[in-house]
């Protein structure tokens, strides 16, 4: 395409003003405490779903909101579908709304479904009536083709309405909420007008605040920008005191959070959203990152979002949306390093860290295992991965502790694979290369058995080698039977001398067994082996013999047959 002809034209846009605020504090503020939630997961995050949950999906998220801590849960708009009215009903009638859970219920301002709201409410002992109606200039102008005044009327009557239903049903501890909708678009003169004339009508008080709902129906700016509404708006409420003001913030721009955030550094006392973001278009607010932000800030979320596994699980099977591998906090890839450095990184921080200690581990913002996720997500293995990544791995399934050497030469057989394969390396196959490359198994050279001696000054090591040709025994003095052993190795023709040495016990009490790791000079060459025994002289026996036989078997048999 021409660039004359291309419709990829930014003229067409204009940048979103700017507040002229002059005294702006919320920079200054920090978050201390988790804002009081409203997941609004049953209706926003309903609407946006190619099919609107059923009433048995409805139930399953429900409870899981339950579980996870919610008090304030919209269900619906049950005057907009039968599910939805029907969902508010069974949730009344089937006593499922906890003691300590409100909830809460959309509607316009109009006066047919305002009536049919109260009627999916009957009954219930506490619910939020939030009644909405759109106040941007774009709406004003071009959907609803009225002025300031007739958009405040509309909010005004909206107001009227809803006081005169809760009236007619006393039984009920009715909230009312108001939403400014489009508040974002909204000049805010205007916008604190309608709220102060809402708020006239509804007449709160400190012990029964209303709840005023700013919406970011379109995120329209940066989240300072949004920060500076809130902020203003506040101050320009007549009852602040009997107002509890709430954020709704969607995610065109990728800044939902950020916008929640900066609008409770700006006063805001209440935050609606959903799990993993879902909602129209790009999304509303994401509780779950909110609210683990503020957990991996030492700050307690009031909600418990341990089970993440649990939480995807239902939210999948509910809303029919996958949740990204790497979303915020629950994504399967979010605590997985991939890469070399990352994972040395970690592995040191980890093997530093002692049990009471403050989290503080390289790239690992929180320590997964609080949210439900074990070490094997941490480090994976592919060809970008390092030394530090693979002995994490062998250490963490089977407790060996490798010497750095050995490390370095197992890093480069697992890389070689990682390369030939293009695909990640398991932790099986891991397993497997460390054992064919340094504990080669040869039928045809085992160690049937040894003798050891102790005499002053030394130690008299006698072998027998289980070997094609029968039995061939080496017996020699050495400083102890390693030596010994290695230098008896001669008697077949390897000159193998040793250049390092470390061992460890593997697991604790009677079953315990020994690790030995052996780093050799062969005829020149480098070589490691690797033992495992109960007993720990067989096993730096048999890391001297894996070493050995990594030398050329060709070589090593015709050396036995002249022995
Ligand atoms: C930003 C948000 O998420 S707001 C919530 C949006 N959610 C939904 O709309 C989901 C459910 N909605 C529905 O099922 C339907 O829209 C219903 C049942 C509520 C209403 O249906 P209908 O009246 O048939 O259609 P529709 O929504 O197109 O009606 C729009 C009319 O209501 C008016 N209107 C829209 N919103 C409001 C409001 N909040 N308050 C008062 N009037 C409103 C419009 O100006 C328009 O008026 P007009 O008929 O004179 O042109
Ligand atoms: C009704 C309001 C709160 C809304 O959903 C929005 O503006 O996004």
């Amino acid at each position: 395409m021409k660039p004359s002809q291309s419709r990829f034209d930014h003229t067409r846009y204009q940048p979103f003003p700017a507040m002229k605020k002059t005294d702006r504090r919320w920079p200054d503020n920090t978050i201390e405490k988790a804002p009081l939630w409203c997941s609004v997961d049953l209706r926003d995050g309903n609407q946006a779903l190619i099919e609107p949950m059923t009433v048995e999906q409805k139930c399953q998220l429900f409870q899981l909101l339950v579980n996870i801590g919610f008090k304030e849960i919209e269900v619906g708009f049950p005057a907009a579908s039968t599910p939805d009215f029907d969902f508010v009903r069974k949730i009344i009638d089937d006593g499922m709304i906890p003691e300590d859970v409100t909830i809460q219920v959309l509607t316009q301002a109009r006066e047919h479904l305002i009536a049919r709201t109260f009627e999916a409410l009957q009954g219930c002992r506490r619910a939020v009536v939030h009644v909405y109606n759109s106040t941007s200039k774009v709406q004003r102008e071009q959907v609803f083709q009225r002025d300031r005044a007739g958009i405040l009327a509309i909010a005004e009557e909206g107001a009227r309405l809803v006081a005169a239903e809760a009236a007619k049903h006393p039984d009920t501890e009715w909230v009312f909420q108001y939403s400014p909708e489009s508040f974002t678009g909204t000049e805010m003169d205007f916008a604190a007008e309608v709220c102060n004339a809402v708020m006239a009508i509804w007449q709160p008080t400190p012990e029964k605040p209303v709840i005023l709902n700013l919406p970011a129906t379109v995120e329209m700016s940066t989240p300072n920008i949004f920060a500076d509404q809130i902020e203003w708006f506040i101050e320009h409420l007549d009852n602040r005191e009997s107002a509890i003001c709430s954020v709704h913030t969607h995610n065109d721009r990728g800044c939902a959070v950020a916008a929640a955030e900066l609008a409770i550094m700006a006063g805001a006392d209440r935050v609606e959203g959903t799990l993993f973001g879902n909602g129209e278009r790009t999304g509303n607010m994401d509780i779950i990152t909110m609210a683990m932000n503020l957990y991996s800030q030492g700050i307690d979320p009031q909600l418990d979002l341990s089970c993440s596994d649990e939480i995807i699980r239902i939210y999948t099977e509910c809303t029919s949306l996958p949740v990204h591998p790497r979303h915020p906090w629950f994504g399967e890839l979010v605590y997985t390093a991939f890469s070399g450095s990352h994972q040395d990184a970690i592995r040191k921080c980890l093997n530093q860290r002692e049990e009471d200690d403050i989290w503080d581990v390289a790239y690992l913002p929180i320590d997964p295992a609080d949210i439900g996720r074990d070490y094997q997500e941490v480090i994976r293995i592919n060809s970008q991965s390092g030394k530090g990544g693979v002995a994490f791995v062998l250490e963490q399934e089977q407790g060996l502790q490798l010497p750095r050497w050995l490390q370095i030469a197992l890093s480069a057989a697992v890389q070689s694979e990682a390369e030939n394969a293009s695909a990640e390396i398991s932790a099986n196959q891991i397993w497997d290369i460390f054992q064919k490359h340094f504990m080669p198994s040869n039928p045809n050279l085992q160690i049937g058995g040894y003798r050891l001696e102790r005499k002053d000054g030394g130690e008299f090591v006698k072998v027998e080698l289980i070997t094609e040709k029968g039995t061939v025994t080496i017996a020699r003095n050495g400083q102890g039977p390693m030596e010994a052993f290695a230098s008896g190795l001669e008697q077949l023709g390897v000159q193998l001398d040793i250049l390092d040495y470390s061992e460890h016990a593997l697991g604790n009490g009677s079953n315990a067994k020994a690790a030995s790791y052996v780093h050799a000079s062969i005829d020149g060459q480098r070589f490691c082996g690797v033992g495992i025994d109960k007993d720990i002289v067989l096993a730096s026996l048999k890391a001297i013999l894996a070493a050995a036989n990594q030398t050329t078997k060709h070589q090593m048999g015709n050396a036995i047959s002249a022995a």
